[in-house]
């Protein structure tokens, strides 16, 4: 079995068997009722991209062209409007974060992203010298969080180090993320951050190399138990799904184009579920 499914299925049996309840829960859903979950703490995995090992499961479809959008929406575009979102990328899925109805989810991600000019700087140092040990995205910044309402980010800090094998140079790359609901968003986060990290290898003409993924608190809320059951009910795809960009070395990282990504080999089990979301 591919590494990405037998790890999302021992992650569900895991969170299923060990895991403990959330108390005091923030979120709630639709119905206004708290939306508790089960989960463990610690999760990781190593995924080598240059192996074709991808982080993406085929137990069900998983929304990666609008996954990659939201990406370039917040490291690209550096908003976070959500007007841009929906309008221009077409993605829909973060209207519920609004805050009240100023338009945007708050001084958080892309305008993280801009207001400490994080892109630029990770660029700068990685083009002044790649083997500085220094290469960190971190979207958590107490002084944006006083300044404006909104959901404080989840896939918080990302590390980049550049490692040389014979000729070639791989970009490897560190996702840490505070919390997750695993059965929507697992997929969704790290497969963004690979396309992240593909985008800055294409852009220095680097490989890509080793994707790390950290998940502090990885949960599943208690209205998923049946998604749960269904899920480690399926049989995985045989094939094997791997995530190609398709410009050439040395392409500027801001002139890269959600349709210059392609998922080959991607044959998920259907139908697709679907998620009552805790807000
Ligand atoms: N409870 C919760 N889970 C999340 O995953 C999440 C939040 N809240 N809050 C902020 C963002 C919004 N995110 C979301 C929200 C919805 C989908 C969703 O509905 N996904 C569907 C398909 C969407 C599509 O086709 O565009 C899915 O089946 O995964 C995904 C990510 C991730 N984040
Ligand atoms: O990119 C994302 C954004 C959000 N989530 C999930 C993780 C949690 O279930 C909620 C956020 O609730 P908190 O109470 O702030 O932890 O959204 C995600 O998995 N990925």
């Amino acid at each position: 079995m591919r590494k990405a499914d037998k790890i999302f299925i021992d992650n569900i049996h895991n969170i299923l068997e060990n895991g403990v309840w959330s108390e005091n829960a923030r979120p709630k859903y639709k119905s206004g009722v708290t939306a508790n979950s089960k989960y463990i703490t610690g999760s990781f995995a190593e995924y080598d991209l240059s192996k074709g090992e991808f982080p993406i499961t085929t137990l069900r479809p998983i929304a990666i062209k609008s996954a990659i959008k939201e990406l370039l929406w917040i490291y690209q575009e550096q908003t976070s409007n959500l007007d841009v979102l929906e309008e221009k990328y077409g993605v829909k899925y973060w209207s519920e974060w609004e805050v009240g109805d100023s338009g945007n989810i708050g001084l958080r991600y892309g305008a993280t992203v801009k207001q400490h000019d994080i892109m630029g700087k990770l660029l700068d140092g990685l083009t002044k010298n790649p083997w500085n040990r220094r290469n960190i995205i971190n979207l958590w910044q107490y002084a944006d969080f006083e300044a404006s309402e909104g959901l404080l980010p989840c896939a918080f800090m990302t590390m980049f180090d550049v490692r040389r094998v014979g000729e070639d140079i791989f970009l490897d790359a560190t996702l840490t993320q505070r919390s997750n609901d695993m059965l929507v968003a697992h997929h969704i986060n790290a497969m963004q951050y690979v396309a992240l990290q593909m985008m800055i290898a294409k852009h220095f003409g680097w490989k890509i190399g080793k994707f790390f993924y950290f998940v502090n608190n990885l949960h599943i809320y208690d209205n998923q138990f049946d998604n749960a059951k269904e899920l480690l009910s399926r049989t995985p795809s045989e094939k094997n799904p791997i995530l190609k960009l398709n410009v050439p070395d040395g392409t500027n990282f801001f002139d890269i184009k959600p349709e210059d990504f392609e998922l080959v080999d991607y044959e998920p089990v259907k139908p697709q579920l679907t998620f009552d979301l805790a807000i």
